[in-house]
């Protein structure tokens, strides 16, 4: 059919959906699922869901789930069953980890044992996609029909996953030249995600042969830090001199990836930085919010590297897993450069927790 949407396509529409708290058709081989963000779900939307019959859950990770002492049958998630007298205070309270110090009571908490949680599975990587809590309301649906005619963006769950999964491919847009105080000889090149994803960055410094190792640099965008100056960090200090050390070598690259918060979002970095003003640490505070330490995809420095031409990375890093990813997808770390700037004393306890928890080399 002319204008049919393609996969990709409908997944970004439902990615929309998503924050906009439009419910989600999910299909699956034993059956199909409306699935609503528990973070932007209102009350007249659940009434809908509700008015439909059929049993409600909240599919919530196995990090929020072990914070809420709901029992994760499934392994990865659970499957919470919502009681008809709660509301979406109650949603919210599940999704987000703000209040949970000051109202810790919100069990006991039933969780389903059986059946399939596929659907489930599906809902939270869309709506991790869409940076949102990792938190979805999903309604099974024995009949199709009713919501047939509503114009909701409809996925195959299976195809859905593999897609969030694949590897993101990178087209060049544009480079213009840009003369920096680190380095004159300054060029930035934008490079435009083909599944509609957010747009990445690499500045390139002088003019690296291709045949030798280039000095580079992978750095996930840190607004806080980058922008604001941040205290509670090092990346502000970290980009500034990777840019000086490849200034004065006359060389390099340096990527700027737009993986805030280590692939959250600034949003929920935002709720993680609350949740570190109550005492927990930066592992803690993503898996209180129900995510991992890091959900970057390194693939994407990569695979940016590999467009460009580069085979051979001096790396700038205290990350041991920068080295090992780029090293299993077609580049050669020939060298680890370590990078350590910026300490200070509000970021003290966070470099910390990084390197004894997260495996960062001091
Ligand atoms: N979720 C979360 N993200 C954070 C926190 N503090 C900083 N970040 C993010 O962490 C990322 C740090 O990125 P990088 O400096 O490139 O990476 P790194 O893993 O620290 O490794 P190297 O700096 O290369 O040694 C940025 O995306 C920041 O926005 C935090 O407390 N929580
Ligand atoms: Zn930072």
């Amino acid at each position: 059919m002319a204008f049919a949407l393609t996969l990709v396509e409908k997944i970004n529409r439902a990615r929309a959906d998503m924050r906009l708290g439009v419910p989600v058709l999910l299909s699956g081989p034993d059956g199909a699922a409306l699935v609503l963000a528990a973070e932007v779900a209102t009350p007249q939307r659940l009434a809908d869901l509700r008015g439909l019959g059929g049993e409600l859950v909240l599919a919530l990770t196995r990090h929020r789930a072990e914070t809420l002492k709901a029992r994760a049958y499934d392994g990865d998630l659970a499957r919470v069953i919502v009681p008809q007298e709660m509301d979406c205070a109650w949603l919210r309270a599940l999704a987000d980890p703000a209040d949970d110090l000051r109202h810790p009571m919100k069990g006991p908490l039933m969780t389903k044992r059986d059946g399939q949680a596929d659907l489930h599975r599906a809902a939270l990587a869309l709506v991790k996609s869409a940076q949102l809590l990792p938190a979805v309301l999903v309604l099974p649906l024995p009949d199709m029909q009713a919501v047939q005619d509503l114009g909701l963006t409809m996925l195959d769950a299976e195809l859905l996953r593999a897609e969030l999964q694949r590897e993101t491919v990178l087209a060049p847009v544009i480079s213009a030249r840009l003369p920096m105080v680190a380095a004159q000889a300054g060029r930035v090149h934008i490079f435009r995600p083909r599944d509609g994803g957010v747009e990445h960055y690499a500045i390139e410094i002088g003019q690296p042969d291709r045949t030798k190792p280039v000095l580079a640099r992978l750095h996930s965008a840190c607004f806080t830090g980058d922008v604001l100056g941040s205290l509670k960090c090092d990346c502000g200090p970290q980009l500034q001199a990777a840019l000086a050390q490849m200034g004065r070598e006359g060389a390099g690259v340096l990527l700027y990836l737009n993986q805030e918060g280590r692939g959250i979002g600034l949003a929920n970095k935002m709720r993680a930085y609350s949740l570190q003003d109550q005492g927990f640490d930066t592992v803690e505070a993503n898996h209180r919010l129900g995510f991992e330490d890091d959900e970057r995809d390194f693939r994407i420095g990569a695979g940016l590297l590999r467009t460009m031409g580069f085979r051979q990375v001096r790396l700038l890093t205290n990350n041991p897993r920068k080295v090992e990813m780029l090293d299993a997808h077609g580049l050669n770390v020939v060298e680890r450069v370590a990078l350590r700037v910026g300490e200070t004393d509000e970021n003290r306890a966070y470099l910390a927790t990084k390197a004894a928890k997260s495996g960062h080399l001091l």
